[in-house]
């Protein structure tokens, strides 16, 4: 009789969820109609991997607001939207799309700093490590960009560059075209390890994905990504409910945590030599010693561990602080800390040893405290600053490739400054770069432009006392509290109102207009970093990458697609993936044969 009565409930159950889902907003915002009653509409888009393309679709057919969900407003069209949705002291907080990226660990959320949902850790942890990416830091980080730069333009040469002997005769060398969708990925995963570790990860050297971390993040976006659309899905029944986890959920090992782990120890152990011999810093016998050096290597390691040791010191309150307690992943052997992360990874190996360790605190806390803190901002670092790097590098190289005209223009800028000694060759500066090099400058502009590497909206929360949104035409819409809205970069920066008529072409040299030059007004409506005070806290680092990458593989080489008539592979799990590059690479300067001169 129970059983029977429960299951004519639950049609009844669902039929009030969608009538009620119809009324959360007004009908006055269009959309696709089923997307009225339920999320399930946009996770399918995100599961097919072009929401972006629909997106735009949707927006160009029922204008700047469309509704995506139940609850759910996009929002593109014009750059006055931008400071009402993610201004500071707006109010509108991320939404539970980036709770589903957060981690349990032993029973606690740790969040990184993309994924923070609470405003105030979020401002706290900001604050411990802004200042390893301001803009005054960059020049610091200029030498291990180039390390990397220069490792990978050897490597493309030694494997798949043609020559060219003094007779212009193609020297014999086995022609292999270069996969340059992964090798951009695997620049991007071991500059991240420079810049972290002062360590490169091994991806170039080996031309391999190194213990298949390339492919453990992306199965992680793809995964929640499409999850990030329902998050209640994730709360109540996956990765966040207590006995999924406690029986379902699989321990765990990643290799990028794996790898993180060993040279945090390495560098830690570096330090405990540090304070065994000479005590703290300023009193050191030794400050060129080993442990000197560890606190003074130009990497984000030692930015970390700098706060670390100053908080150690001064016992900051922000030690105790609940959220930065949560990042623990602490076992019974305070020397070997062991972590839990969620399985979508693949199955725990024989031959790693970390895993799930329930038991918590132990009398090390403090130390693994503040130790876990760095742990998650170098995790932060590799997963946020990577895929990102490699999918704005692919498509910058893509539109070049597909627009010989930039090309030929681009090289042409790169050889009259290099000609003139106005750059350095093979890698030029930073302050050249932007000093001589207004083309290039222009090309990773548009580069962003067309394709900001997180393509699906930037999801926030409209606060309890409601939104009322101001069109440009004065008229407004009100949202109810807990809508939630947000404008994907992709389809924003296609806006013709804001970029121009042929926004959704190839075009650098809008950026060269003298208009644009006075005002910067379309630099300013990009959002290919985000905007507001969660926007890239990695701006520089990246723009640092950029311009310093592709300069130097255009001044070494020719690059040709191998076949030019087909197009590249897209796909959005939140970073845009793309696949199908493949170039002939030929060097532009062979460096002279002895023999041949
Ligand atoms: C071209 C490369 C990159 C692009 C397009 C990019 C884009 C973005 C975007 C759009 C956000 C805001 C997300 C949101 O509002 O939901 C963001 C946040 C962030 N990015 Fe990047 N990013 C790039 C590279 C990097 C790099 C290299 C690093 C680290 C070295 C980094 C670290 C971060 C961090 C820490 C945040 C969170 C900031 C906060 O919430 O306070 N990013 N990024």
């Amino acid at each position: 009789m129970l059983v029977s009565l429960a299951l004519a409930l639950i049609p009844a159950i669902v039929v009030y969820t969608l009538i009620k889902n119809y009324f959360l907003l007004t009908s006055s915002i269009p959309g696709p109609f089923v997307a009225r009653f339920t999320d399930a509409y946009r996770a399918l888009l995100v599961y097919r991997r072009r929401p972006h393309e629909v997106h735009l679709a949707l927006h160009k057919k029922h204008g700047d607001l469309v509704r995506l969900g139940p609850n759910y407003v996009s929002v593109t069209g014009s750059r006055t939207y931008v400071p009402q949705i993610y201004g500071i002291g707006k109010g509108l907080v991320k939404s539970d799309f980036y709770s589903v990226f957060q981690n349990v660990v032993n029973g606690r959320r740790a969040a990184s700093l993309v994924a923070e949902t609470d405003e105030s850790a979020h401002a706290k942890s900001k604050r411990l490590i802004a200042h390893a990416y301001s803009l005054s830091t960059l020049v610091e980080y200029e030498g291990l960009v180039e390390r990397t730069t220069v490792c990978f333009l050897d490597a493309l040469e030694e494997r798949f560059a043609t020559t060219r002997g003094a007779t212009g005769d193609k020297k014999s060398r086995p022609s292999q075209s270069l996969d340059l969708a992964r090798y951009l990925q695997f620049f991007a995963f071991d500059v991240i390890g420079e810049l972290t570790f002062s360590r490169r990860l091994g991806f170039i050297e080996s031309g391999t994905d190194v213990d298949n971390i390339m492919a453990a993040i992306g199965a992680n976006f793809s995964y929640f990504s499409v999850l990030g659309q329902m998050p209640w899905l994730d709360e109540t029944l996956l990765g966040k409910n207590p006995i999924y986890v406690k029986y379902f959920r699989k321990s765990v090992s990643s290799p990028i945590l794996i790898f993180a782990q060993r040279l945090l120890k390495e560098r830690l152990e570096d330090l405990d030599g540090q304070d065994n011999t000479g005590g703290d810093d300023k009193n050191r016998q030794d400050p060129k010693g080993k442990g000197g050096e560890s606190y003074n290597r130009p990497d984000f390691l030692t930015r970390f561990l700098k706060v670390r040791k100053e908080q150690m010191e001064s016992h900051d309150e922000a030690l105790s602080d609940g959220q930065i307690l949560s990042y623990l992943f602490v076992s019974e052997q305070p020397k070997h800390p062991r972590l839990i992360i969620p399985s979508s990874s693949g199955p725990l190996k024989q031959s790693q040893s970390l895993c799930f360790s329930p038991s918590l605190l132990n009398s090390n806390l403090h130390e693994y405290q503040l130790t876990s803190f760095s742990f998650l901002s170098i995790k932060m670092n590799i997963n946020a600053g990577s895929d990102t790097i490699a999918s704005t590098l692919r498509a910058i190289f893509y539109h070049l490739l597909k627009n010989p005209t930039s090309l030929t223009e681009l090289q042409s800028e790169l050889d009259a400054a290099a000609r003139d000694k106005k750059i350095s060759v093979p890698c030029p500066t930073w302050v050249e770069t932007q000093e001589n090099l207004p083309f290039l400058c222009a090309v990773i502009k548009e580069g962003l432009r067309m394709n900001p590497a997180l393509s699906l909206p930037l999801e926030r929360v409209v606060p309890a006392e409601g939104l009322t949104l101001r069109h440009e035409d004065n008229t407004t819409t009100s949202l109810p509290p807990g809508t939630i809205i947000g404008i994907n970069p992709w389809v924003f920066q296609r806006s013709t109102d804001i970029f121009g008529k042929d926004a959704e072409r190839w075009n650098p040299t809008r950026w060269l207009t003298a208009e644009e030059k006075s005002t910067k007004s379309m630099e300013h409506s990009l959002l290919a970093f985000g905007a507001g005070k969660r926007s890239c806290l990695g701006k520089n680092v990246a723009l640092l990458e950029l311009h310093k990458l592709i300069p130097a593989m255009l001044l070494k080489f020719n690059m040709t697609l191998t076949h030019p008539d087909r197009e590249w592979k897209v796909e959005n799990a939140w970073a845009l993936n793309q696949t199908d590059i493949e170039v002939n690479l030929s060097l532009r300067n062979p460096r002279r044969n002895p023999e041949e001169s």
